[in-house]
């Protein structure tokens, strides 16, 4: 039986306003576990639910013969990790990844702030994604280590792991739950229902799109830490995915699609959350709008990504006839598969992500640079050199505005969030 309890709040000395100090009453949500809940999907719904699937399943199998998957899947896991950050695109966002990534590599402290969080998004995902396959149970002790590894490179890397012990809430007043658009369990509720989360996130009684769905929304509504709930429900998705073995390789953007398709996002979770019966017609018709919500951002992000993957075989096929003839497994045919994965690089990752020596990638370089694939971005010693792959960094920006456009055609449905102009 899940139901809202009116609670009262404690005056309190901090606050900008009267208000903010002033006590009242909040209403508090008490959902119900996930064991045991049986029900029925309509079967229009289920038919979502089998095109999302393939649209998945489709986005692991097309084919792109001479460009690097491994690189491909790390953009797109890039795309959806740079999706729980608030820098200014996928394009900006690569310059300044890689140059986070040089200090840090250099042994520098990387001031971008920003960065330095991606960056930690980007190994907590890959880390969730590995979780997926490479444990055996997923526990509440999982979903604690895929946490701390989010906020690691975060403002608030202390919090990382530990579930709250106060009352939280989202939306209103910063200084107390009243005006709260939702309030969470309150925090002796949360121990729970994360086991019973946990447990039916380790089970398979649902198809992998519908546990994703149903685990995400009851993640957020749990809300179980002081920050962090959005990207571990998120983390928790490809977790899911991966695990079940619909995303042996690429990741689908479905974040993005879920922050362009903000209201309706919302929407969603705000259906999920039922009063009354645990098997009562509200709990289930709540459910499926929200299942049907993901089901569709997962199908477009599947899309969007898979128009991606095409452009960037297109573009390496164009490429290689430019050049004439490359020889197999040269230094020049190694790098020609992974740029699209390697945006901007210096002659040192080139020559680590290709396994030759730093002088045999500057001869292939040198040659990308005559063929103007490549553009050198700074002036300075050979071994400083930073270089740009244009085109690449070019459809990034065009699949994000895709994936910033509701309808995922700009022109047809303007973006909804702060993206890079058209290239
Ligand atoms: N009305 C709502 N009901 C339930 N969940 C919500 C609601 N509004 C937002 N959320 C979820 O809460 C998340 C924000 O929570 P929190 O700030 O703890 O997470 P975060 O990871 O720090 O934030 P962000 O999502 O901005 O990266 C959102 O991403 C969304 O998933």
């Amino acid at each position: 039986m899940a139901f809202f309890e009116t609670l009262p709040w404690q005056p309190s000395f901090e606050g900008l306003s009267r208000k903010d100090r002033m006590g009242g009453v909040y209403r508090a949500y008490f959902p119900d576990a996930l064991a045991g809940w049986e029900f029925d999907l309509p079967a229009d719904l289920v038919a979502d639910i089998s095109d999302a699937e393939r649209e998945v399943l489709s986005l692991q199998s097309g084919g792109a013969l001479h460009v690097s998957l491994e690189g491909m899947a790390r953009f797109l896991l890039r795309a959806e990790s740079v999706s729980s950050s608030h820098i200014e695109g996928l394009s900006a966002a690569a310059r300044r990844l890689a140059r986070a990534e040089a200090a840090l590599d250099g042994g520098r402290d990387p001031s971008d702030q920003a960065a330095c969080e991606i960056l930690g998004n980007i190994r907590a995902m890959e880390r969730a994604v590995a979780l997926g396959t490479q444990t055996k149970r997923l526990t509440v002790d999982t979903l604690l280590e895929l946490h701390r590894e989010l906020m690691q490179r975060s403002v608030k890397p202390e919090i990382g792991g530990v579930v709250r012990s106060t009352q939280n809430w989202i939306g209103g007043s910063s200084y107390n739950p009243c005006t709260a658009e939702f309030v969470p369990p309150p925090p002796e509720e949360v121990p729970g229902l994360l086991e019973d989360l946990m447990h039916y996130v380790d089970g398979d009684t649902h198809s992998p799109v519908l546990q994703a769905a149903i685990a995400h929304a009851q993640l957020e509504t749990i809300h179980p830490f002081a920050d962090g709930n959005g990207r571990a429900g998120r983390a928790l998705i490809h977790v899911i995915l991966r695990r079940r073995g619909l995303t042996p390789q690429f990741v689908p953007p479905v974040s993005l699609v879920l922050a362009t398709w903000s209201r309706d996002y919302i929407d969603g979770l705000t259906r999920f959350r039922h009063g009354g019966p645990s098997d009562g017609a509200q709990r289930a018709q709540g459910a499926q709008a929200w299942i049907r919500t993901f089901s569709a951002a997962l199908r477009r992000s599947c899309q969007d990504a898979n128009a991606f993957r095409d452009e960037i075989t297109v573009m390496v096929e164009q490429w290689r006839e430019r050049l004439g003839s490359v020889r197999k497994d040269s230094g020049l045919d190694r790098l020609l598969r992974v740029l699209p994965g390697l945006p901007i690089l210096t002659r040192a990752t080139g020559a680590a992500h290709i396994g030759r020596t730093p002088r045999r990638t500057g001869d292939a370089i040198d040659t990308l640079l005559d063929a103007g694939i490549l553009v050198q971005r700074n002036v300075g010693r050979e071994r400083y050199r930073v270089f740009e792959v244009p085109e690449v960094l070019d459809l990034f920006t065009s699949l994000e505005r895709r994936l910033a456009s509701p309808e995922g055609d700009t022109f047809a449905s303007p973006v909804t969030r702060r993206v890079p102009d058209r290239p």
